[in-house]
Parts: structure tokens; C-alpha cells; sequence
């Protein structure tokens, strides 16, 4: 049976913990909302669902996080880990407290630790402010993220309004101090919600040996590093890596607006035009679609880019009275283009942005991604079985962080295919 059941409230979420955590022995499942694994129960020890949920209304992240929680519970997993982004990516009213406290009272559980560091992509936890590099998250670029503006960085102030539990710290004093140190601290908070420091890798092993007991664990994909699993082989081969391939960037995240950037003079590329797209919506999707058809025939070797905004590019300011938001309808637009373009041999599909990865692996109908090799941190290659227009078609897709990857990872990343 699992010994872990995660609940990831984003597509790239999912596949960064899983990732995780079989580097860290467990063999990994991650299925689509409440699909059961294809693999056998006895023969995986984590199982993470992938929820498009970050930004869903709170009431429906809350009650998809449960169906995903009791399919979990069914399945037989013993503790849980809900998985949010390690910038914290939320908004005032949810979702990520909302969540927690569902999940606790489910379980009858009273506390949950909150632990989004995550070193290794720059994540770390100091005095409950989460910085990003060397930024505090409210001075990086999250500070304009067109879904989840992040406008603060102190932790407990985002926390507080979203839950029902006291948030309470564990600071880096009482984390150096060792596992049995923040344990007996733990012990008392009584029923609460609470922020723990976090700078080192070394610290994140600590938090996860004092919580080994908890029957729920909440962070970023770091805090798994310090989980240990019963079969340190399991990592999947690759795929054989063959066929077309393309990159479909819908995050506005600095990184990968420089990553497209940098990309655009190596690859064939399109931007996303959101005027076209209301106007014509068809229309302006078959026109991209017959660019990067165009292009594999020109060079099978070049992966088309289709991409929303580089370096300089503006967002999309207010909705048009009686439009569709431009976020919405990028994620549409990439991901009919991902449907159309896997039934005529797309069979690699580099995606940028967690919403649009929900919206892109929702398309082409897959309900499980099996973790392969490893592009960058909290950045794997996933085999999954695509159903387009009736079709079973195997896909290599790897779902991008908006702010995960070096700068050249459109054009390298094929390379953890071969
Ligand atoms: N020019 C733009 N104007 C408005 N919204 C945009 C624009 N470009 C991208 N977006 C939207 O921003 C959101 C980015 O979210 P997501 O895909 O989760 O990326 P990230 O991982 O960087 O957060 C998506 O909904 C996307 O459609
Ligand atoms: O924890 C993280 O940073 C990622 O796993 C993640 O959730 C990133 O979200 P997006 O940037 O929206 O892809």
C-alpha cells in the first residue's frame, strides 16, 4: 500500500513533487483528479494527484482536494501531503488554508506544518518571510503574477486571513536547535497552522524528522527531501523520446519569459495573439497549429515555440467588457494547439506554466504521468497516454514551473529524452 498520499494543487506541482520524491526512494504515481493508478497498489509508495485548484473558487479547490483526499484514504495511503507552490501562490480569500483546514478536519488532525522553502529553486524561509534568490517574495517578480499577485511576504500575514487555525512560527533558532527541538515545540501549539524556517536542505531534513509522526505534512516539493522511501532504485527509464516536439509556453513568469526570450533565436517561433484569438478563435488556433506543422516539415529536428509573452511583452491590463480573460484564453488556445497537434505526431511537448499544464494534460485526456529523468530541479519528463479523437497515443510531456529551468531549457531539455 502507499505510504504517501499528496495532493498537488497544480499540474507542475505534481510532477515537481513526484520527482521528488522518487529521488527519495518512493516508487510514484501521479494521477489526474481522482483516477485510480494504473499500477497495482502494492507496487507504489506514493501516489500524487494532480488538481487544477490553485486558482479554482475556493469552495471547488476545497471540495476537489477532498474527493482527492477520500480516493487517497481508499487507496490506502497513510499520510498526507498537500502540496502548494513554493512562492506560496494564492490569493486572501484561498486556496491554500482552505484546503488545509478541510484536510485536517477530515482526518481529525489539529496541526499541519506550512513549509514552502525549497533551496535547490531558491525557496527559503527566514523569520516566516519567504524569500525568492535573494528577494523577498513581495519584491520578486511574483509581485505581478497575473493570476496570484504576491504582495507580501511574511507568511503568517498571507496565512492568517485564509484559515481558521491560529498561525503560529517555529523560527530558525529552534530548527538549528535539531528535530527533537522543533518537535517538542510542535507539541505546543495545540490546533495550528504552522510556519517553519527553512534555508538549507539541512534544515528541511530536520523539519521532516520532527514531523515524522504527523499524519499531514504541507509545503512545497522541498520539504520531501527529507522523506525517505523504501526503494531508493525506482526511478523510470526515459522514453524512447521520438517523434515531433514543440513548446507551449503559457506562464508570464520571469523565467520563462527569459527563457522564451533566449529561446526565440534557436527555434521557430509564434507568439500568442490574444486580439486574433477573441476575434477568431478557430481561426487564429488553426494558424498556429499549421505554423508548427509547417515547421516540423521544415526541420523535424527544431521544436516550434509558442509562447505568450518574452522579455517586454505586456500582460493584458483589464478584460474587455463581455470578453473571456486573456489567462483563460491562452490556456485554451495552448491547449486545443496541444490536442491538434499530438493527432497529426506531436509526441514531446514541452510546457511552460502550471495552469497551462492543468489545461494542456486535461486536453489530451490523460489520466496518469509516469515520472522519467530529470530536466532541472523540480523539472521531470513524464510519459502519459494521450486520448485525442478517439486515439491511445503515447506522449513525453514535461510540465514546466513558470520559474523553474535555466535559461536554455527549451532547447536542451529534449536531451534528457535521448
Ligand atoms: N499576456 C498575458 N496577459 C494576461 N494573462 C496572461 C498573459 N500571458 C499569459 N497569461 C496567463 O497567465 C497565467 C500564467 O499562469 P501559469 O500557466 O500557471 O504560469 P506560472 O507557472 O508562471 O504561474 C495563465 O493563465 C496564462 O494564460
Ligand atoms: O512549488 C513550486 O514552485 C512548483 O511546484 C509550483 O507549484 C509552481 O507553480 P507554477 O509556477 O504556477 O507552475
Amino acid at each position: 500500500m502507499p505510504l504517501i498520499g499528496a495532493i498537488a494543487d497544480d499540474f507542475t506541482g505534481a510532477t515537481d513533487l513526484a520527482t521528488m520524491l522518487v529521488s527519495r526512494g518512493f516508487r510514484t504515481a501521479v494521477v489526474i483528479g481522482t483516477a485510480a493508478p494504473a499500477e497495482p497498489l502494492d507496487e507504489l509508495d506514493a501516489v500524487v494527484v494532480a488538481l487544477k485548484s490553485r486558482t479554482a473558487p475556493v469552495d471547488d479547490a476545497v471540495r476537489d482536494s477532498l474527493a482527492a483526499l477520500r480516493a487517497l484514504r481508499t487507496a490506502g495511503c497513510e499520510r498526507i501531503y498537500v502540496k502548494y507552490c513554493s512562492t506560496f501562490d494564492s490569493t486572501p480569500t484561498g486556496n491554500i488554508g482552505p484546503v488545509v483546514d478541510a484536510v485536517l478536519d477530515e482526518l481529525g488532525a489539529d496541526r499541519a506544518v506550512v513549509v514552502p522553502s525549497f533551496p535547490a529553486t531558491g525557496r527559503t524561509v527566514h523569520r516566516g518571510h519567504l524569500f525568492v534568490g535573494d528577494q523577498p517574495l513581495a519584491e520578486s517578480p511574483m509581485r505581478d503574477h497575473p493570476l496570484t499577485p504576491m504582495r507580501d511576504s511574511n507568511l503568517l500575514r498571507l496565512l492568517a486571513p485564509q484559515t481558521r487555525r491560529p498561525v503560529r512560527l517555529i523560527g530558525h533558532d529552534v530548527v538549528r536547535a535539531g528535530a527533537d527541538a522543533v518537535r517538542d515545540e510542535l507539541a505546543g501549539t495545540g490546533s495550528a497552522l504552522v510556519v517553519v524556517d527553512a534555508a538549507t536542505d539541512a534544515d528541511l531534513k530536520t523539519i521532516a524528522a520532527a514531523t515524522a509522526e504527523d499524519p499531514v505534512l504541507t509545503g512545497g516539493a522541498g520539504l520531501a527531501l527529507g522523506l525517505t522511501g523504501p526503494h531508493p532504485d525506482s526511478a523510470r527509464a526515459s522514453s524512447a523520446g521520438a517523434g515531433p516536439a514543440v513548446v507551449l509556453a503559457g506562464s508570464a513568469s520571469a523565467a520563462t519569459r527569459n527563457q522564451v526570450t533566449h529561446a526565440k533565436s534557436a527555434l521557430p517561433h509564434r507568439k500568442l495573439d490574444i486580439a486574433a484569438l477573441r476575434a477568431d478563435f478557430d481561426a487564429a488556433v488553426a494558424d498556429l497549429v499549421e505554423f508548427a506543422r509547417a515547421r516540423w516539415a521544415a526541420d523535424p529536428d527544431l521544436p516550434p515555440l509558442i509562447y505568450a509573452v518574452g522579455v517586454g511583452d505586456e500582460l493584458e491590463a483589464a478584460t474587455p467588457e463581455g470578453a473571456t480573460p486573456a489567462g483563460e484564453l491562452l490556456e485554451r488556445a495552448l491547449a486545443r494547439c496541444a490536442s491538434e497537434l499530438v493527432a497529426p505526431g506531436a509526441r514531446r511537448l514541452l510546457v511552460a506554466g502550471g495552469e497551462t499544464s492543468g489545461a494542456v494534460v486535461l486536453a489530451l485526456g490523460a489520466t496518469a504521468l509516469h515520472v522519467g529523468a530529470q530536466i532541472a530541479p523540480g523539472v521531470p519528463w513524464c510519459r502519459m497516454e494521450s486520448h485525442v479523437d478517439g486515439q491511445d497515443r503515447p506522449v513525453d510531456v514535461a510540465l514546466k514551473s513558470g520559474n523553474f529551468g535555466g535559461i536554455d531549457i527549451f532547447t536542451t531539455a529534449w536531451d534528457a529524452l535521448s
